[in-house]
């Protein structure tokens, strides 16, 4: 496996207590690649994300993240969770936006030029400009995804882990969302792990499919040549 992957997994097996989740998960997802996280429901694939930032310690095997522990390579990774309650419901989308800039990590957000034009970037690329000043409890399921999705862009993250983004999005958003993805990759070089159910428009842009099960996973290219 490429020691230079941003993400590998070696023999990675995951649980919640006695319940085993995933076996034998060994790959490396290549820099620049997007790849697909398949599984029914209860896989595992939220779990994997929770591994993949530290917050989920595995049952047998390892994940490294940048060539490090998984904790260690947070401040690289864009998270989109599959769901998150509002803290703030009052809070403007632009706002909530602003509160994953990087100053917020070690203490208040600085409202700096450049936090304000990343963010004005990251609603642009998620068409979600028309938000901003909405408060978040306003905003329907899809357009909270969106403002969800500008967070995880605001770092110019260099893996970006999406659970589920296609939940509540239109046909319109998707195929947006899609387009989103390829852009990043092919312009930035980003590495996207994206956990999707069934056949989506992500399908088009996805170079790896890794699918879960208890007895083992498997990771194949999404498109064989003929
Ligand atoms: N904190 C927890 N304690 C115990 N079991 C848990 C916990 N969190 C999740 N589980 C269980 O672990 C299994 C995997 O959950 P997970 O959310 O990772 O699955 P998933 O593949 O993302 O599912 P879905 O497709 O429904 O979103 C499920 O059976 C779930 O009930």
């Amino acid at each position: 496996m490429s020691p230079r992957s941003p993400l590998v997994f070696s023999g990675l097996e995951l649980s919640h207590g006695e319940r085993k989740l995933c076996a034998d998960v060994n790959c490396a997802l290549p820099t620049g690649s997007v790849t697909l996280l398949q599984g029914h429901n209860g896989a595992g694939k939220t779990t994997l994300f929770r591994a993949i930032l530290g917050l989920h310690r595995s049952r047998a095997g390892e994940i490294r993240v940048f060539g490090g522990a998984p904790a260690q390579g947070r401040s690289r990774i864009g998270y989109l969770p599959q769901t998150r309650p509002l803290s703030a419901p009052q809070l403007a989308a632009r706002a909530f936006v602003t509160a994953a800039w990087r100053g917020s990590r070690f203490g208040l957000p600085s409202f700096g030029r450049a936090c304000r034009n990343a963010v004005d970037e990251a609603l642009t690329c998620v068409d979600a400009c028309a938000l901003a000043t909405r408060p978040m409890f306003q905003l329907s399921g899809g357009e909270r995804q969106r403002i969800g999705l500008a967070a995880a862009l605001l770092d110019r993250p260099r893996l970006l882990l999406l659970d589920e983004p296609l939940a509540g999005l239109d046909t319109a958003h998707q195929e947006q969302l899609a387009v989103l993805l390829r852009h990043l990759q092919r312009t930035a070089g980003v590495t996207i792990f994206v956990s999707v159910h069934g056949r989506s428009p992500l399908d088009d842009v996805a170079d790896f499919r890794l699918t879960l099960r208890p007895r083992g996973a498997s990771f194949l290219p999404v498109h064989v040549d003929s």
